[in-house]
């Protein structure tokens, strides 16, 4: 599938509302050319003596006729254009939000939300500007140019005469080929290090308390210093390019004032041209100096929107890693047995597999222990069971099927998955519970509540279910986010539910508390548990030792505890542990 980027899907839609605006334009940039002319025929008609005070308030309602007439004409077209700039930014955004969404688990790991944030904030601004502002000035300003030549023309100023003033203009074109490229490049840098910055702001801001705790703010401050300074450098050295082309522009309009003066006047002292034709011509010129550096101005921000726009199209062009089958089916959890053939997996950017050559069966209604030291693959296991990293194909069958033909959507929604540090949104507690259920009701709710354990830390708030979390909420404990996300795993009732180290933080009396209901709760449901602790997994149907990406030990606790190895050693030191802390 090849992207078709930002602008064009969005110009097709648009283009209506482009053209009504161009036509309303040219309808006042034809209008306001008539000005100098009007003024031009005055000066003939007053130095002729012709003119009478009917003929002086019908010129000055002339000139306020074509005043209004530019201003109502011209600024609705410029409206329109202003309008087509903010739709372009709430569909851009919307249309960024989707695709990121779509976007894989390396593409999340890779890229921070700092840079996410300067794509949707400056880089989708700087695209609007030009295509709405920018285009608006260009076109109104191109117009107005055409226009006074035109009128020049019809006003009868001898073409060599307006072809020897307008000639500096032509150089603009030199102008814009020899320096927009490297405006562009510029920009691009500038961007970029916006990008670092807000990326490093996210991450500083983030880390805020563990800074403090550490009393390094020097260090950081310092850190993120460089970040800014980067920002600094690369604008700069933007400015100073831009503002020398910008400075250009009026210069050459100048000199196409001086030809008008010195020519112009020369002719109109030889009688060759009227005063009124003189007039006219100084006047036209100096009316085309404002749409020139208008002209330049909007070059400039072209440049720095294009670099904007080239982000913004790459960044649409990224295809997600895991892609569904044209032809997937719904996966079946609830009958399906999950059988993994030989799995070995390397992640993308690493040299060493993660998991080696495993080889596992679970049938529905099992309950499956995992247990292992730090990095020896637990964690990933459960990221190929979700698909958020592709299995190699035939490694991993759920129901007969291979994991890759699979629906995305039908997979994910009959697992609940509770990691570790459970993400929670700066919303109610009640929102955070229903989140993959958002149809549930209070009682559910609650329920999911009480079988967590975290029902009596709710129901002390004074806003129980409705306290708000994050920002403007409370803040909870580490333990107490961990139940509030177990909740919302439990709420799902999927076919299966991974416990990903879920209770970690919370005393091992309320832990073994939890498992024990959940095991009660989720009779004839699969669940895989992921814990360090032996008494969390000693009840399992089926516990995997893991080590170094493969399992070295299978089977039940007391089938464990009576062979030599890692199991039994994790067992008699959290044994000795707890024998420790309990002569204490
Ligand atoms: N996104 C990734 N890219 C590259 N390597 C990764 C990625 N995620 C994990 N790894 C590596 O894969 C190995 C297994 O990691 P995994 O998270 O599965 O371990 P784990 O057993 O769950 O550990 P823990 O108990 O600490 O959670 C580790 O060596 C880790 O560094």
């Amino acid at each position: 599938m090849k992207s078709n980027g930002i602008l064009k899907p969005f110009f097709r839609e648009s283009w209506r509302l482009y053209v009504s605006s161009f036509t309303l334009h040219a309808v006042a940039g034809i209008i306001f050319a008539c000005f100098p002319k009007v003024l031009g025929e005055f000066t003939d008609r007053l130095q002729a003596g012709e003119l009478t005070m009917q003929d002086v308030a019908h010129y000055s309602l002339l000139l306020l006729a074509i005043g209004a007439g530019n201003a109502v004409i011209g600024g609705y077209g410029q409206y329109l254009v202003m309008y087509v700039g903010r739709w372009f930014e709430f569909i851009t955004r919307r249309q960024l939000f989707a695709h990121f969404s779509e976007l894989s688990e390396r593409f999340y790991s890779q890229n921070g939300v700092g840079k996410m944030l300067s794509y949707f904030m400056n880089d989708v601004t700087n695209v609007r500007e030009s295509i709405s502002r920018g285009f608006n000035q260009m076109m109104a300003s191109t117009l107005l140019l055409f226009s006074c030549i035109g009128a020049m023309i019809v006003s009868g100023i001898p073409l060599y005469l307006i072809a020897a003033s307008v000639c500096p203009l032509v150089l603009i074109a030199w102008i814009v080929t020899r320096f927009g490229p490297a405006i562009r490049k510029r920009s691009l840098k500038v961007q970029e290090s916006l990008g670092a910055m807000t990326e490093a702001a996210e991450e500083q801001f983030g880390g805020i308390r563990v800074t403090k705790k550490f009393a390094v703010e020097r260090i950081m401050i310092a850190r993120f210093g460089i970040y800014v300074d980067r920002i600094r450098d690369n604008q700069l050295s933007l400015v100073r390019l831009s503002s020398f082309f910008q400075a250009l522009v009026p210069f050459l309009g100048a000199m196409s004032l001086m030809i008008a003066l010195a020519l112009g006047g020369y002719l109109a002292m030889t009688g060759t041209i009227t005063l009124g034709n003189f007039v006219a011509l100084m006047l036209y010129i100096r009316l085309l100096i404002n749409p020139l550096e208008q002209i330049g101005n909007v070059i400039n921000t072209v440049q720095r929107s294009s670099a904007s726009l080239q982000r913004l199209d790459d960044l649409v062009a990224v295809q997600p890693d895991i892609v569904e089958a044209k032809d997937a089916v719904p996966a079946s959890l609830e009958q399906g047995e999950v059988v993994i053939q030989g799995l070995t997996f390397l992640y993308p950017e690493s040299s060493q597999p993660a998991l080696r050559e495993i080889d596992l069966v679970i049938k529905p209604g099992m309950t499956v222990g995992v247990v292992g030291r730090t990095g020896s693959g637990k964690t990933t296991l459960v990221k190929l069971l979700l698909r958020t990293y592709e299995p190699p194909i035939g490694t991993v069958r759920v129901g007969g099927k291979d994991i890759r033909e699979l629906t995305l959507d039908s997979l994910r929604s009959q697992i609940a998955y509770v990691p570790q540090d459970g993400f929670l949104f700066s919303t109610t507690i009640r929102e955070n519970i229903a989140f993959p259920k958002r149809e549930a009701g209070q009682q559910e709710i609650e329920d999911a509540a009480k079988q967590a354990r975290i029902y009596d830390n709710i129901i002390e708030f004074p806003d129980r279910f409705e306290t708000k979390l994050g920002e403007r909420g409370v803040t909870l404990s580490g333990g107490q986010r961990q139940r509030t996300s177990l909740a919302r795993g439990l709420i799902k009732q999927a076919p299966v539910m991974i416990l990903d180290d879920s209770v970690s933080a919370v005393d091992a009396v309320t832990e073994t508390g939890i498992l024990r209901t959940i095991q009660e709760e989720r009779q004839g449901k699969t669940t895989i548990i992921i814990a360090n602790r032996i008494s969390a997994l000693k009840h399992a149907d089926l516990i995997l030792v893991f080590e170094g990406g493969r399992i070295v030990q299978r089977g039940q606790h007391e089938q464990l505890l009576a062979e030599p190895g890692l199991y039994a050693t994790l067992h008699a030191i959290q044994e000795e542990g707890s024998r420790h802390a309990a002569g204490h």
